[in-house]
């Protein structure tokens, strides 16, 4: 590993805490353990890493806390404990919304929530007036943060009565017969039409695709950030965004994006795109054991990013395309 020190500028990504003080419990499938509790131990970890080593800014990748919570009518008390770790530190957090934000809040509550930190994104543009999380900013000069709602366009936290939750539903029907649409298609890519997924609307990717065009102007970098993956070989197919397709066509178009990050699939993953855009998956803290941890520090360089990993997250270099 290059020499730390020389780093541009750092920022610390986590993914898919999933608070909830309830005991551990399993997956759906019964595959994975789940560590509902520790959670936050391990978020408290990571924070404290981040203000040692003076990190920028860090990234909150989706599902801060779990859905359990909404039954026991302890959301706002999850989210508080899960806030207040990071409100020990000073370093600036970035919050992604996953499917667990839209199971405890709906889509206002969370707009009005310390959740929406589209506020700390100066003079960078957002989607917010049209009711679509998501923003952008520069972390440092010459370099370029762009946060994606990935449950625009979905039957999670789209009001019924809504025009993209009847076009979600629509989609989801012509590729999910099954009864419950959580329940995944049978074949490969397909499985991604579930409901806790969703995708990006066409106004949100014409916007990502200014926001990209003027940053291949002005010859920055760009890392993109997502709850949901849209890399087929950098997750699970049961965790892609449902137009991930139409997301990859305008990553590859733009010279300037360098880096992909998302969370939801808890495995984690990893893929380097023929276009060179390097696509990362980051493991879930739920699923991680009390013993070890899953959380990044990246260090910006004029030609690379390195990616230092916690316990089950591991180090990578990421080269410029
Ligand atoms: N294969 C499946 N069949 C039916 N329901 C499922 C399946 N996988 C997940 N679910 C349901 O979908 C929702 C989201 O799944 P979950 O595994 O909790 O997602 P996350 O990984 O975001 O925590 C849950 O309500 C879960 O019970």
């Amino acid at each position: 590993m290059e020499d730390r020190a020389r780093a541009l500028f750092s920022f610390g990504i986590i993914a898919d805490v999933q608070f909830a003080d309830i005991d551990d419990g399993m997956n759906y499938l019964r595959t994975s353990r789940r560590f509902y509790r520790n959670s936050v131990a391990l978020l408290r970890d990571a924070v404290r890493h981040w203000e040692e080593t003076r990190v920028s800014c860090v990234i909150q990748l989706g599902d801060a806390i779990d859905g359990y919570n909404k039954s026991r009518d302890a959301s706002e008390r999850a989210l508080d404990t899960v806030m207040a770790e990071f409100e020990k530190s000073s370093v600036d957090v970035h919050h992604v919304w996953g499917n667990h934000e839209f199971y405890n809040f709906s889509r206002e509550t969370l707009m009005a929530s310390p959740l929406n930190s589209a506020g700390k994104a100066g003079a960078g543009s957002d989607l917010i007036a049209d009711d679509i999380y998501a923003y952008e900013f520069s972390p440092a000069p010459g370099f370029r943060f762009v946060l994606l709602d990935a449950y625009d366009v979905s039957v999670i936290g789209r009001d019924a009565s809504s025009e993209k939750h009847q076009q979600a539903m629509k989609l989801l029907l012509k590729h999910n017969s099954n009864a419950d649409l959580n329940q995944p298609p049978d074949s490969g890519l397909e499985q991604r039409f579930v409901k806790f997924n969703g995708g990006f609307s066409v106004e949100q990717l014409q916007w990502l695709e200014e926001v990209l065009t003027l940053a291949d102007q002005k010859q920055e970098r760009v890392t993109v950030f997502s709850h949901l993956p849209v890399h087929p070989d950098a997750t699970d197919s049961i965790c892609l965004a449902w137009n991930y397709e139409e997301l990859l066509l305008v990553l590859r178009a733009h010279k300037s994006v360098m880096i992909f990050i998302s969370g939801h699939d808890h495995d984690g993953g990893f893929c380097t795109d023929p276009s060179g855009v390097h696509h990362i998956t980051l493991e879930g803290v739920i699923e991680t054991p009390p013993d070890t941890s899953a959380f990044g520090t990246v260090y910006v360089y004029e030609d690379q990013m390195l990616l230092k990993g916690s316990g089950r997250t591991a180090d990578r270099v990421l080269r410029y395309p």
